[in-house]
């Protein structure tokens, strides 16, 4: 089946297959890609649009000396089954396996480690400019989608490349008109218009810029043109940056990619500077399901490709996720100032019903974290309450944003942090380990830790109550399962509550973990307080349990580098207590992809592990100690 397929075992062979065995090449790649991703599950309907791409890319492009940057990195699977990984696709986003994204530690194809939209034009940028001052004679070419060119970091690279007049960078677009959900804004509107009427008005053009230096091709331009005689050929907003625009071409016909590529690389090498290419694919291609439903095909689990996704008939627990958007809608129905914003995360986020019942309340921005903190801000300052639903990974972009325009300013936007903690199968990039650090450290943020997901509803009312920004956090998937209360019911603001009243050791839970740490505590005897807050923390019930317990223990789902634990020390000592202090949580490293629950075991997250860290730092007490006695009976 795959008898072409695994004669491949890197560019260099592929390279060597006559042009005529392309097409068949490509076809067995699609079906590969199929066949591994429904056994792994991953990202599949973005990497059906990519097959014939890459072939050209690697067939036309000397890689890996010629540099290639993806986008994303998340349709990159027929990119690493051509690059020597197409036996370990089965490895794929699992525990010691493939990444589902490019690394450089993993192959020297992969130029560019990704996973965060929007980097490939300054990275590729950045490799071209490096070339040419080391006097090494090498292209760059980053591959960016419709949806990860809506980004403002995407505009900073074409604004400064499109001064750079001899640089070897090219640009391809991949534009299947899809982000996860359908894309937005007026950069959707310029590349529909692109495709529209002026798509033979844009051969000709390519007639014009490449095709002098392809025959063939220009009988294929001639034949366009004749479609395209009266019209009128405004400069395209990529020629406006600097760039020598080409396009639209069909990403789907190899007849066409690989000539126009070709002829692309001879302008590079005579100096003509940066090029774009404007491909259209469609996203699903080859397979219909997901041709008809690339939504859902966008990051499915195992499936069989001959039935396609199926609804399980197990009832799923509900997800925090699924808790928001219920919430969201709620609050929505009780108070019309409430605005929901998502960063092209719809789906992720659990705003589908919502944009469905409050079309004109819903905002999707586009990939653009750092205008939706901002946009969020304007909206707070005219009196409406915002909602901006946010991983806490995709926050990271949009850190001055929220410190400079909401929390200096103290407005009222709540950040629904959706995948704090760890992730699983996407890994480290996507890892929410940070944002307790990077939030508790702003002035007038509140940082809520729910346990479960009644309190994820409860506080997320508390945060929208607030007249000061609050950061509601919760993990992806579903939880110890406590059914959320109907009603829009709050918690106080900054209070935790003790759980657990036990002797000798207190261990102090932020979040999810709260319920690993009570089966912990019924092996230790320890008492469990659920603290809910990082920020503001309930020092009272801090110095409480402090005075009444001889060590405390800090626990988290987040980086234990200036996380809630280490709150717990400052205010610990800013009150002139002296308490041995165990901290629990992400260690000093980046955590790859795997199943969650594996790698909070590895991280000593799990009950056995707390259970174990306890009495590893407190049993070791030295019988000097004057404390030793007492907590090693509590742990006995
Ligand atoms: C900074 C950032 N925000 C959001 C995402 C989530 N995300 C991953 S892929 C994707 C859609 C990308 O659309 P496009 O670039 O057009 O690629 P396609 O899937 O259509 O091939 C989004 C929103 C991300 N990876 N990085
Ligand atoms: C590539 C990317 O960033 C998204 O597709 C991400 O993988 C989605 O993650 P969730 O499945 O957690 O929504
Ligand atoms: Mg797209």
């Amino acid at each position: 089946m795959y008898s072409l397929l695994e004669t491949i075992n890197s560019p260099a062979d592929l390279r060597r297959l006559p042009r005529a065995q392309l097409k068949a090449l490509a076809d067995e790649l699609r079906a590969y890609v199929i066949d591994s991703v429904s056994q792994t599950g991953g990202h599949l309907s973005s990497n059906l649009g990519t097959v014939e791409l890459t072939v050209a890319l690697h067939y036309v492009f000397n890689t890996p000396d010629d540099r290639l940057v993806w986008d994303v990195g998340h349709q990159t699977y027929p990119h690493k089954i051509l690059t020597g990984r197409r036996e370990r696709m089965g490895t794929l986003r699992q525990l010691g396996g493939l990444s589902g994204f490019p690394r450089r530690d993993e192959s020297e194809y992969d130029t560019f480690g990704t996973a965060h939209s929007s980097t490939s034009i300054s990275a590729a940028l950045g490799m071209a400019l490096a070339a040419e001052f080391k006097g090494e004679n090498r292209n760059a070419v980053a591959v960016i989608g419709d949806g990860s060119m809506s980004a403002g970091m995407a505009f900073e690279a074409l604004n400064n490349a499109g001064v750079h007049d001899h640089c070897k960078l090219l640009v391809v677009l991949n534009d299947n008109d899809m982000s996860i959900s359908p894309p937005v804004g007026a950069l959707n509107r310029h590349l529909a218009q692109l495709m529209s009427g002026r798509f033979y008005a844009s051969a000709r053009h390519v007639g014009k810029k490449v095709l002098q230096v392809a025959p063939p091709l220009l009988e294929l331009a001639r034949r366009l043109e004749s479609h395209a005689k009266s019209m009128v050929v405004p400069a395209t907003l990529f020629e406006n940056f600097g760039f020598n625009y080409i396009g639209p071409i069909d990403g789907h016909d190899l007849e066409s990619l690989i000539p126009t590529m070709e002829n692309i690389r001879h302008l590079m090498a005579t100096g003509a500077g940066p090029q774009f290419l404007h491909v259209v694919t469609k996203k699903g291609q080859g397979y219909k399901l997901a041709e008809a439903d690339p939504i859902a095909y966008h990051g499915p689990g195992k499936f069989d490709p001959s039935m396609g996704l199926q609804k399980s008939s197990a009832p799923a627990k509900q997800t925090f996720t699924q808790v928001f958007g219920r919430w969201l809608c709620d609050m929505a129905e009780h108070d019309p100032r409430l605005v929901g914003i998502t960063p092209a995360m719809r789906e992720g986020s659990g705003m589908v019903e919502f944009h469905k019942r409050f079309p004109k309340r819903y905002h999707d921005v586009g990939i653009a974290e750092q205008h939706a903190v901002t946009f969020a801000a304007g909206m707070a300052c005219e009196g409406l309450k915002p909602v901006l639903a946010i991983y806490s990974t995709f926050l990271q972009r949009g850190y001055d944003q929220l410190i400079h325009d909401v929390a200096l300013q103290n407005l009222p936007v709540v950040f629904a942090l959706d995948r704090a903690g760890l992730v699983g199968a996407d890994g480290a990039t996507h890892a929410g380990a940070y944002d307790i650090p990077y939030l508790r450290c702003i002035p007038n943020m509140g940082i809520a830790c729910p346990a479960d997901e009644n309190e994820c509803r409860k506080l997320l009312t508390t945060a929208f109550e607030q007249d000061s920004p609050v950061a509601v956090r919760y993990p992806r998937g579903a939880g110890a399962g406590v059914e959320p209360e109907a009603g829009l019911n709050s918690l106080p603001f900054g209070k935790g509550e003790i759980r657990r009243e036990g002797s000798g050791i207190a261990i102090l839970a932020f979040g999810t973990l709260l319920y690993p740490a009570l089966q912990a505590a019924e092996k230790l005897g320890a008492t469990v307080v659920n603290m809910r807050w990082a920020k503001p923390l309930d020092t009272e019930l801090l110095l409480k349990v402090a005075a009444s317990h001889e060590a405390l223990v800090t626990l988290e789902e987040g980086a234990i580098m200036g996380g809630a634990g280490s709150a717990v020390g400052e205010a610990l000592q800013a009150a002139g207590v002296v308490k041995p202090l165990l901290h629990l949580g992400l260690k000093d490293e980046f955590i790859e992809h795997g199943e969650v629950a594996v790698l909070l075991a590895l991280q000593g997250l799990d009950a056995a592990g707390i259970e174990a860290a306890v009495r590893s730092r407190f049993g070791s007490f030295k019988s000097t100690d004057p404390l030793a006695k007492v907590v090693l009976k509590s742990v006995a």
